[in-house]
């Protein structure tokens, strides 16, 4: 990592998972408990594509969720650096407005549907994250356009609401909008389940551009060549399960 900054230490992690627990409580079996993930703990540096791997309900896609904030975490930290500072934020014991603020400055994530809102068109879906930072409506469209051209996504498709898409539009929609800003951090996952080989060497593409320009990614891809082609590490979430897999 380059900075002029020389409170910011060279190499450190921009993502640090530190010892997070998880389990889930199941409101409708009478609050029965049941565990998930322990000890949970990996860095990710700027320019690294760290992969987590293993079977079928293990916990790869919850660890994602616990990082974006959407699932709380039982113990641990997550830790996000401020690549120009140096700061360190401790999102697991953060509030609300903390994790909105990591999102908005720090961390982007792609999941694998599209949540969008009736009746905004494409266009709108992907431009919405530079409009909400202040980019001119004309500029933000143009590079939601050229985002989505990138991705194949026919123009007759622009104006429309995704609702009706096929998975792989959809997808490819998700996608665009996850990568339209530089966030230092990107969450993916499984971005290529539903797309075709064209369309998935696109998106290695953009991923290995993001790790050039010093992105920090954590994904999940069960596509054994895009792991092969992005992947800089994997880790196998086994070894942080606490029960048997799905
Ligand atoms: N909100 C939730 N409530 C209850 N259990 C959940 C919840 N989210 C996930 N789980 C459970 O946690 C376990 C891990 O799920 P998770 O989706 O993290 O696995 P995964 O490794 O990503 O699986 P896959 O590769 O199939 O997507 C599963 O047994 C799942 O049923």
């Amino acid at each position: 990592m380059v900075t002029d900054n020389p409170s910011v230490v060279a190499g450190a992690p921009l993502l640090s998972v530190v010892d997070v627990s998880k389990s889930f409580t199941i409101h409708l079996r009478g609050g029965v408990r049941l565990p998930v993930v322990a000890n949970v703990t990996f860095d990710v540096c700027s320019g690294e594509c760290l992969v987590l791997g293993g079977p079928s309900g293990i916990g790869k896609s919850s660890i994602l969720r616990m990082i974006f904030g959407n699932y709380a975490v039982d113990t641990g930290r997550i830790l996000v650096r401020d690549r120009n500072t140096g700061d360190v934020a401790d999102l697991a014991s953060g509030d609300p407005r903390l994790v909105l603020s990591l999102r908005r400055d720090h961390l982007g994530y792609v999941s694998q549907f599209l949540r969008a809102l009736p009746r905004v068109s494409v266009l709108d879906v992907v431009a919405e994250p530079l409009l909400a930072r202040g980019v001119e409506r004309k500029l933000a469209s143009n590079r939601a356009a050229a985002m989505l051209e990138r991705l194949n996504l026919p123009s007759s498709l622009f104006n429309l609401p995704p609702a009706t898409f096929s998975g792989g539009e959809k997808q490819r929609v998700n996608i665009a909008r996850g990568f339209i800003i530089d966030h230092p951090i990107l969450l993916l996952d499984e971005p290529t389940a539903s797309l075709d080989e064209a369309n998935r060497d696109v998106v290695i593409g953009m991923i290995r551009e993001k790790l050039a320009a010093g992105t920090a990614i954590l994904g999940i891809f069960h596509d054994i060549p895009v792991r092969e082609a992005v992947a800089t590490k994997i880790i196998d979430v086994a070894a942080f399960s606490t029960r048997e897999a799905a």
